[in-house]
């Protein structure tokens, strides 16, 4: 079973609009917070966070013990200007498990599959054609991988850059997504007990393919 933890900043729209017109600053300046604070957080107990809506955040957590989550999501409270809860999904994918979260399913937690995947040669694509156009393709990376998700029961997130993290249920998973993603992309997949060990050693795999000049997956257990 895979394990995600989905946390939501209640009342979040509600304090956005109390700010006013003039607000977009501060939430940019609130999220940021919110964001490394996530990331300090989650990482620090094992988990690998994503701060995707930022009023909605998510991080794959197997064999994280809950008083951890606990307080990973405490010092999230702290950075918050709203309340903060949140609920654990189990499932026999990440996607089941974001899904179900908060039904309290029990089973014995696998080791988490994540993969790090990013577009070759986007440095070169980015003096020819100017950023948005690479950050456009990033996107396109991701929405296609999105799709492909719902068929496996993987949830994509984009890092930044050319970069895109995947919660997979299996290393093998990745090939539905590569399948139909049109940019030229090598992919780490990374695999270990905790999620972001496994996300460490996806880089890894992910470094090693660039360092061989290769495209494709390269799966580091
Ligand atoms: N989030 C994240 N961003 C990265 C990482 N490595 C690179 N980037 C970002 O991705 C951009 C492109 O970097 P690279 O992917 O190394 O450049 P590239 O020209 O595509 O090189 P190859 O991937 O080796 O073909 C960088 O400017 C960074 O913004 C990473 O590990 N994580």
């Amino acid at each position: 079973m895979h394990k995600v933890v989905l946390i939501s900043l209640r009342g979040y729209r509600e304090w956005t609009e109390s700010l006013g017109p003039r607000r977009e600053h501060i939430i940019q300046k609130v999220q940021a917070r919110i964001h490394g604070a996530l990331w300090s957080s989650f990482t620090a107990v094992g988990a690998l966070p994503h701060h995707f809506r930022y009023d909605y955040l998510i991080a794959l957590a197997n064999n994280v013990p809950r008083h951890w989550i606990d307080t990973a999501v405490a010092k999230i409270r702290r950075s918050s200007p709203v309340e903060v809860d949140y609920c654990i999904g189990m499932g026999e994918t990440p996607l089941d498990a974001y899904r179900s979260c908060g039904e309290h399913k029990e089973g014995k937690e696998s080791n988490a599959v994540v993969a790090h995947v990013d577009i070759v040669n986007s440095t070169d694509a980015t003096r020819i054609n100017g950023p948005i156009h690479t950050y456009l393709r990033a996107l396109d990376m991701l929405r296609t991988a999105a799709g492909a998700c719902e068929d496996v029961g993987c949830i994509a997130f984009y890092l930044g850059g050319d970069n895109m993290v995947v919660y997979l249920p299996e290393p093998k998973a990745i090939y539905a997504l590569l399948d139909r993603v049109e940019a030229p992309v090598r992919a780490g997949v990374g695999v270990s007990p905790r999620p972001y060990t496994a996300f460490v050693k996806a880089t890894k795999g992910l470094d090693a393919l660039r360092a061989e000049n290769k495209t494709g997956v390269k799966v580091v257990r």
